[in-house]
């Protein structure tokens, strides 16, 4: 499993060797290698919403990327993610997967997701309530339904959720979500937390406060944070937690002293637990 175990992105980089005491009285030792200064050595960083919106808009303005090439990096890495977390051959034989999409980038994700997903052999659905006239979005769900990706109507009821697909992917709100949830999510969020089926959040689990998540909120089993884990995700709790988005470049990673993983070889996501 390439999971995290104390190994950070370039920056100012140093490495060193932490010896433990074990209840026996021996000793371990673990190699560790540590970036930046300003935080505790072995600290993964959690970003506040304001940090994420500063890095997301570095990305665009100062380093000249494209909200369509983030948004296939970012899709792509977490259709990947949830490939490892749930293998085909580990679900019922037809796959089925609703995504469900919000009005914003994070449902963008989700379409890019879903395609991913499709390309992969699973066989997704996806709910997109609120959508809007972008172009980018426009064609993310033409593509989608060039692949015969069906787009329901309206949600089904939680039992109906949980009997037709195998999990429910979360990419409703993303960093920018704030204050009480408004139509017509309300209703979905209420159903998302009926079903039995694992849901999978992209970025932040929809209605959690971006820094202070929500303890009566959705209870994913699986998240993907992208770029960096905001800081509700020191609250996740579920099974599965990726970082993807392999795309932040090490001008960002020094600005912001983020302490990251490496992702290992050409992966675009890591497991961090
Ligand atoms: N740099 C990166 O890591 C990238 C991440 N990406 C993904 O983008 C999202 C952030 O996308 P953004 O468009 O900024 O915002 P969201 O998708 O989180 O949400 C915005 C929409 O949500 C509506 N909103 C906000 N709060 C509420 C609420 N309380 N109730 C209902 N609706 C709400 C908001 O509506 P407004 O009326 O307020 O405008 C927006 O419609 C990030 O999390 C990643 O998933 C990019 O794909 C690539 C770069
Ligand atoms: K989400």
């Amino acid at each position: 499993m390439e999971s995290w175990k104390g190994k950070y992105a370039s920056g100012l980089r140093f490495s060193f060797r932490k010896r433990y005491s074990t209840e026996k009285g021996g000793t371990v030792d673990e190699d560790c290698e540590v970036i930046s200064i300003g935080h505790k050595i072995g600290d993964i960083s959690y970003v506040s919403q304001e940090e994420a919106q500063q890095i997301d808009q570095e990305l665009f303005n100062e380093y000249a990327y494209s909200v369509d090439q983030l948004m296939e990096l970012a899709g792509h890495s977490c259709a990947v993610a949830l490939a490892k977390s749930y293998p085909l051959t580990s679900l019922k034989k037809d796959a089925t997967v609703l995504v469900c999409c919000g009005p914003g980038n994070n449902g963008g994700d989700g379409l890019v997701c879903a395609r991913h997903l499709k390309m992969f052999g699973y066989n997704p659905s996806v709910f997109y309530p609120k959508r809007t006239d972008k172009p980018l979005y426009k064609n993310l769900t033409i593509q989608c339904e060039q692949l015969d990706i069906p787009f329901l109507s309206h949600l089904p009821k939680p039992q109906l959720l949980s009997d037709g697909f195998s999990y429910i992917v979360d990419a409703l709100f993303g960093f920018s979500f704030k204050g009480e949830v408004r139509p017509p999510f309300g209703d979905v969020l209420k159903t998302l937390k009926e079903v039995t089926v694992p849901i999978c959040s992209i970025d932040v689990p929809s209605g959690w406060d971006v820094e202070g998540g929500n303890p009566d909120g959705l209870q994913p089993e699986f998240l993907i944070s992208l770029t960096a884990p905001k800081k509700c995700a020191e609250k996740f709790a579920g099974r599965y937690h990726y970082l993807g988005g392999r795309f932040v470049p090490p001008g960002i990673i020094q600005k912001y002293e983020l302490n990251l993983p490496t992702y290992p070889g050409t992966e675009p996501c890591i497991r961090l637990h």
